[in-house]
């Protein structure tokens, strides 16, 4: 809990004049509440029984005020606490945009989207809801009870004895049921991110589900859906329970009240307008008290997403730091490189060299680790032994974003973002003109974008879905030549493209890209044509180096390699 105070305390902080200002309003509202049970005892002892018209005029004037106080502190509540609250959850929002985006690959690759998204949404609005309440509920009603009590207390001490006789039945129902509910709502959450994630697999998956047997998928979500239901179902039951115990405590002290009080007004000790007076009271405590209730209620579930919220603003963040890399200016060496990840050694011993303006061919079977190999160059794979050194100096020493702003990587996924053709060609180079960005697009054969309606302003749908395979992966090279890198990463990248389109796109590749340095996957040996050397892979390891033409004499690997293309071909 005071884990949670100190978050909640440290997003609140920045605008604490803003808090300052929502608690004055909170405690006008109690002054006014207050007030009003004080008032009552003028009301019957003054005006009703007395039958003064002087304090008639004063107490209705007393009243106004009271009235007026309360709903200028109700406004400045109900607005500013929540007010407050969305300013810190569109900074948490950020935050955690910031960090989802620079969290480390490795990281990413655990953990699932669904769980992701679903902190970040649901948790967070939930976070929003419970810490506004806290606010207008908790902060308001703590003020008015407190108010109240000094009230009750100068009315009569010992009436307001038999009413605190409730307090440690209504602590224990408190603890006992509030610990419960806490339990179900954060199981409730986890079971909605489950939900969350499976619509998410198979909306994107919506092809694949649809030709395979769906009653999988049915049971896989009726289990699901069941375990939230049931979840919900145990949250709610003990909440129930829990406000309706504490209604019942509140109600048998008012009882006690009426009576003791009536005994107390029969002998003489109080008078009618003592225990009117001391009545309201009771009756705005009990409200008050139910209202904090449900806020402390609230409050308990309020942990676990603080919890869930706090798992995405701990991610481990990739580090920026390190020396700059301008370029490429000799070679990339691998020295006795090993990339082993949970009990899967995917590279063994890796060996090689890379001098600058090079073109290298990377071919091998399946699962034999070239796209592991490469990925190490941009920093996606991190979990090498060994050392790569780039001009001499290991990779890791570099600052991050420099080496990325130098390597270019193209793969057979292509990333195509929910917004503008133009948008989507910018994240290469965000300062290009549209003159660029078609000179880009004309190199990468990708004609059918001047066809498009609105042209580079046409939206291309979620994950590029207006777009064939082909088509993204043409934008995917227009990026490429927009973003000039120094080293160029090609992974498959050209696999959706027919023959023709192919050759003229690793034509336009190998002029654009002349001096610089070329590392490039491929399962077709026509795209090795603008490769001077090929690293042949199997199985983790280098099994054979040398020119094309080297290899083929050599009747080895790639030997083996060509003859099963050919025959696929
Ligand atoms: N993050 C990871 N965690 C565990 N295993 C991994 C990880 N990344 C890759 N692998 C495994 O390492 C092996 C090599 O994968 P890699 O993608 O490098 O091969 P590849 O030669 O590029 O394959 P393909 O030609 O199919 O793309 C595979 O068995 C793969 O399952």
């Amino acid at each position: 809990m005071r884990k949670d105070i100190k978050f909640l305390l440290l997003i609140l902080k920045k605008d604490w004049k803003l808090v300052a200002l929502a608690i004055f309003g909170s405690i006008l509202e109690s002054i006014g509440l207050a007030g009003l049970a004080y008032i009552v005892k003028n009301v019957v002892d003054d005006v009703f029984i007395a039958k003064s018209y002087e304090k008639l005029v004063v107490v209705v004037s007393i009243l106004l005020l009271l009235a007026v106080s309360k709903q200028i502190g109700f406004f400045l509540k109900n607005y500013i606490y929540p007010l407050v609250i969305f300013k810190a959850v569109k900074d948490l929002r950020k935050k955690m945009h910031e960090k989802i985006i620079n969290a480390e690959p490795s990281f990413l690759r655990k953990i699932s989207p669904g769980d992701l998204i679903s902190r970040a949404t649901t948790d967070l609005e939930k976070f929003a809801e419970i810490s506004s309440t806290i606010g207008t509920n908790i902060i308001t009603e703590t003020f008015t009870v407190i108010g109240v009590i000094i009230v009750l207390i100068y009315r009569d001490w010992r009436m307001f004895l038999i009413f605190t006789i409730i307090i440690p039945f209504l602590s224990l129902a408190l603890d006992f049921l509030g610990n419960k509910r806490k339990k179900y709502s954060q199981k409730q959450q986890e079971s909605f991110s489950d939900y969350i994630q499976h619509l998410n697999q198979i909306i994107s998956g919506f092809e694949v589900v649809k030709l395979f047997k769906k009653t999988i998928f049915f049971k896989v979500f009726e289990r699901i859906n069941e375990t939230l239901f049931e979840r919900q179902k145990k949250s709610k039951f003990y909440e129930t329970v829990y406000l309706s115990t504490t209604e019942i405590l509140a109600y048998a002290a008012t009882g006690g009240i009426i009576f003791y009080g009536g005994i107390r007004i029969i002998k003489g000790e109080i008078t009618p307008g003592d225990f009117f007076s001391f009545l309201g009271g009771v009756l705005i405590i009990i409200n008050s008290m139910q209202i904090l209730q449900r806020g402390i209620i609230n409050l308990k579930a309020l942990s676990p997403v603080i919890e869930r919220i706090q798992f995405i603003l701990n991610i481990p963040e990739e580090k920026a730091e390190g020396a700059d890399f301008n370029g490429l200016k000799d070679k990339i060496e691998y020295k006795n490189v090993n990339v082993i990840i949970g009990n899967n050694h995917i590279l063994k011993d890796i060996n090689f060299t890379v001098r600058k303006g090079e073109k290298i061919g990377i071919v091998g079977l399946t699962g034999s680790g070239k796209s592991t190999l490469v990925k190490i160059l941009p920093g996606l794979v991190k979990e090498y032994a060994g050392e790569v050194l780039i001009d001499g100096t290991e990779l890791k020493k570099y600052s991050l974003p420099s080496i990325r702003n130098r390597i270019g990587m193209i793969s057979q996924e292509v990333f195509i973002f929910n917004d503008t053709l133009r948008n989507n060609l910018l994240v290469a180079k965000p300062d290009a003109t549209d003159e660029e960005l078609i000179e880009a697009l004309k190199k990468a054969k990708a004609n059918f974008v001047f066809k498009l309606e609105h042209g580079l302003d046409t939206v291309l749908g979620e994950k590029g879905s207006r777009l064939s395979g082909g088509e993204r992966q043409r934008i995917a090279i227009a990026r490429i030549f927009l973003k000039n890198p120094d080293i160029l990463i090609i992974d498959e990248a050209t696999s959706a493209l027919d023959v023709e389109t192919e050759e003229y796109v690793m034509e336009e590749i190998k002029n654009h890209f002349k001096d610089k340095t070329i590392l490039m996957i491929t399962h077709r040996l026509k795209t090795l044509k603008i490769a001077n050397r090929i690293i042949v892979m199997e199985n983790g390891k280098i099994v054979e180096e040398g020119t094309k033409d080297e290899l083929i004499a050599k009747k080895g690997a790639f030997y083996k390699f060509c003859t099963i293309s050919e025959t696929e071909n």
